[in-house]
């Protein structure tokens, strides 16, 4: 059974329709990019999977399950439960420590597992970092936490939106390594997307999500 399949999936802000993908699928533990320029509608793709937006129509089945039989309250339990989210920007919360950051990921999903936590953040290399503040810690570093958040809770899934897009090339190849590695270990599979040939040019299976998307739009100014 697929972890992920998607059927006639629209979304329209307004009178714009944004993403019209007729099929997409992901088998469990599979590592997939897809490619799409910026406004091409990918974040809104990965929101309508993680159930962070309804979609106008179309069927989303994840790990099993109908997203659209579940309430508002279903789908975020499940989206906790299954998926872990790496932001471009990080999204950490400046206030928290990393431990408490990864932490207060776990709290909203299986529950506190202090002893996992601290386990996934030396995996990432911050084992000597759980007090800091995000602030204290490099733009590499931050990411590791994200990281280490993003698999906290043993999804089955890891979607990654520009995941690197803050880092500069080196540390855009080795936090990628990172992120590919620890998911191939913690039996999650990733869903990356991604403008940047450098970060698309490390995966064996590259979809071209502006083909897949077939939503018109106007030609580049
Ligand atoms: N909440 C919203 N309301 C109205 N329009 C939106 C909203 N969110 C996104 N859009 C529009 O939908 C289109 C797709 O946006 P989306 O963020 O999904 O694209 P993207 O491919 O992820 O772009 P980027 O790589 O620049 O983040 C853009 O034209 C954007 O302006």
């Amino acid at each position: 059974m697929s972890l992920l399949a998607v059927r006639d999936l629209t979304k329209a802000y307004g009178p714009h329709r944004v993403v019209d993908v007729a099929a997409f699928g992901l088998e469990a533990g599979a590592q997939v990019a897809l490619r799409g320029e910026s406004g091409s509608g990918k974040t809104t793709f990965l929101h309508l999977l993680a159930g962070i937006l309804a979609p106008d129509a179309g069927r989303i089945e994840l790990a099993g399950r109908d997203l659209a039989s579940l309430g508002e309250a279903g789908r975020d339990r499940l989206r906790a439960e299954t998926i872990g989210y790496i932001f471009q920007t990080f999204n950490l919360l400046q206030g928290h420590t990393v431990l408490e950051n990864v932490e207060l990921g776990m709290a909203f999903g299986r529950g506190v597992d202090r002893a996992h936590a601290t386990a996934l953040l030396r995996r990432v290399g911050l084992g000597d970092k759980l007090a800091h503040f995000p602030r204290q810690l490099s733009t590499g570093q931050q990411q590791r936490v994200a990281v280490a958040r993003a698999l906290a809770n043993r999804p089955k899934l890891v979607l990654a939106d520009e995941p690197t897009g803050n880092l500069d090339a080196r540390n855009s190849r080795e936090a990628l390594a990172l992120i590919r590695e620890v998911c191939r270990e913690e039996g999650a599979a990733l869903l990356l997307v991604s403008h940047d040939e450098g970060v698309l040019s490390q995966f064996e299976g590259v979809t071209d999500f502006t083909q897949l998307n077939r939503v018109e739009r106007p030609a580049a100014s």
